[in-house]
């Protein structure tokens, strides 16, 4: 319920889209009553008394006709308005709720179910706007406008037609809940776990198909898509139970009506008014029960919504940051650092200057922490103990978004969006020119084979750049962090899986870039030899500790760490 609320709340903004939507739902509620009771009254005034005394009703039908289509008209458009505008500030929301947690904690989701939350679940909440509010309010409209015609033409009549109402109005949809419950919240985890299945089948398709995995994960697809499916089913059944009794019960209010408006003594033109003014308000039942089946369903996608804002972000923007410093040199200081959830620490005790100009590259083992100590940097994270800091200014003073203007990264897996070339380099620099991207394809040796792709800097490259190779997709990687031209480049093994003659060209190009500006910084993750020819000092990492560090001259050949790592390192292979 609290999450209910919580949403409910997020809709203040749109709260007189929301009233006005009651209000037209409500006179369309009460035009049908009209409509339904006048003509009840004039085909009985009709019959009893010739057509002298009906024609005065013709108005009044006419009237109801007339207005009854023109405010459900407006009711759909404030209602869908209203809706829409709050399902738009809904997935703002969301994604503002789920930008400060990446990258450090949405490792923890799987992408199928983030997706579900930013779609699915944000759209089963529009019964609660829909089908909640709008109905309930013109359904106590409703009753009230009844209950006074009862009162006045039919009073022994007005009980029991209330209690049949309230019992359908508000019992129904209660026992619809119930019963909908466990069905509604299996639609929400069910379709969720079967997002989450097919994006990884999409996503992995060759090597499950490599390991013959494919028909696991569709058995598992299957077998969630099955389930979303029964419970789905669960929900007609007792949707078309409910409309049974709906179905039943407003002919039953108007015989009810009738019969109890005669024996109370009205004539049977009141009667016939009385009977179709009960039955009319049956229409504003169905909506509620429709919530109350949707129940299960919207309170599962609130609180799979909420789950989500509840998620601490890995690093906080400090309430009123420091602006940033005038140099970009970083430090760290005692920084130790263990990820959410694991004992051993990833880093201990690590002491590191990134000044000016520097060229350090960091090798270690696998597992070593040396990828940590970029995440770190770029304020992914933050460390346990121990400080950072940019140009003397510590990093928990400073904004990590106006941190990473200052950064430039390019990491193993060469994250490229999926978009067309130019759309990847501008996500640098959005305002950079045409003459801009080509000079960093230049510097990046990616000029020649982008101008020979179908549509140029325009190609798509497919999801994650799958429609160019490792190597080239490295390459717009590194010419997209010169297009930001920031002062400090992060490489995270950047040239992992390339094949000799592509490295020796990305290192030439590294090695071009950071000779046009003395002030360029470079810090570079590798295992890899040759991208140790650009580093003034080599720092050696074991267990997240720095076992050794020098330039690679004095290390190679020292029978230290360094050398454990590569043995055959010689100055003819720099
Ligand atoms: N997101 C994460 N959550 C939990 N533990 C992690 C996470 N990322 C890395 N680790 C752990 O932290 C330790 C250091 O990882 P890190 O990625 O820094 O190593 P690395 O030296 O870069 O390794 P590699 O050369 O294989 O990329 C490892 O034990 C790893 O399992």
């Amino acid at each position: 319920m609290n999450d209910l609320r919580f949403f409910l709340a997020l809709a203040h903004p749109d709260r007189w889209w929301l009233r006005l939507g009651a209000a037209l739902a409500a006179l369309t509620l009460l035009a049908g009553i009209g409509l339904m009771s006048i003509s009840g009254w004039f085909v009985a005034a009709a019959a009893l008394s010739g057509f002298g005394a009906a024609i005065a009703a013709t108005r009044g039908v006419r009237g109801f006709a007339l207005l009854r289509p023109l405010s459900r008209y407006g009711e759909r458009l404030a209602t869908h308005e209203a809706t829409f505008r709050i399902l738009a500030r809904l997935r703002v929301w969301v994604f503002r709720t789920v930008a400060p947690l990446a990258p450090g904690r949405l490792a923890e989701l799987r992408g199928g179910d983030l997706l579900a939350r930013v779609t699915g679940d944000v759209d089963a909440l529009d019964g609660l706007y829909l089908r909640l509010v709008t109905p309930a309010i013109a359904a106590a409209c409703g009753v009230i406008a009844v209950s006074v015609l009862l009162a006045f033409t039919a009073p022994l009549a007005l009980p029991g037609v209330l209690a049949l109402f309230l019992a359908c109005a508000i019992g129904l949809p209660l026992l619809a809940a119930r019963a909908g419950r466990e069905a509604g919240t299996r639609i929400a985890e069910a379709g969720a776990r079967a997002r989450a299945e097919a994006g990884d089948l999409a996503a992995g398709l060759p090597e499950l198909k490599a390991y013959g995995a494919d028909a696991r994960v569709r058995a598992r697809l299957e077998a969630a898509c099955a389930q979303w499916s029964e419970s789905r089913r669960h929900l007609s059944r007792l949707a078309l139970a409910n409309a049974a009794v709906l179905g039943l019960a407003g002919p039953l209010a108007l015989v009810t009506a009738i019969a109890l408006a005669a024996a109370g003594g009205a004539g049977p033109a009141l009667s016939a008014l009385a009977g179709f003014a009960a039955f009319a308000l049956f229409e504003a039942a169905g909506p509620l029960v429709q919530a109350g089946e949707a129940a299960g369903r919207t309170t599962a996608a609130a609180r799979r919504l909420r789950a989500l804002g509840e998620m601490e972000p890995a690093v906080c923007a400090p309430q009123d940051p420091s602006s940033l410093p005038a140099g970009s040199g970083l430090s760290l200081r005692g920084v130790h650092f263990t990820y959410p959830g694991r004992s051993a620490p990833a880093l201990a005790g690590i002491d590191l200057d990134l000044d000016r100009g520097a060229r350090i590259a960091v090798v270690g083992a696998s597992g070593s922490g040396k990828s940590s100590i970029v995440r770190l940097l770029m304020r992914f994270y933050a460390p346990d103990a121990g400080a950072i800091a940019m140009d003397g200014a510590d990093y928990e003073r400073l904004d990590p978004a106006a941190i990473r203007t200052r950064l430039a990264l390019v990491d193993q897996r060469a994250e490229l969006l999926s978009a067309s070339v130019r759309d990847n380099l501008l996500l640098a620099r959005p305002q950079a020119g045409e003459a801009a991207l080509w000079a960093a394809l230049e510097r990046a040796r990616a000029d020649r084979f982008v101008r020979a792709l179908p549509d140029g800097l325009d190609t798509w490259i497919g999801e994650q750049g799958a429609l160019v190779s490792g190597g080239q997709a490295r390459r717009i990687a590194l010419a997209r962090a010169f297009v930001k031209d920031a002062p400090v480049l992060l490489l995270d093994e950047p040239t992992e899986g390339l094949d000799a003659a592509t490295e020796a060209e990305f290192v030439a190009a590294l090695e071009d870039w950071l000779g046009e500006r003395a002030d360029r910084s470079v810090l570079i993750v590798t295992h890899r030899p040759a991208l140790l020819a650009p580093a003034r000092e080599i720092v050696v990492l074991e267990e997240g500790r720095i076992a050794e560090r020098g330039p690679a001259g004095r290390l190679a050949g020292s029978g230290g760490a360094f050398d454990r790592l590569f043995p055959g390192f010689a100055p003819s292979t720099r």
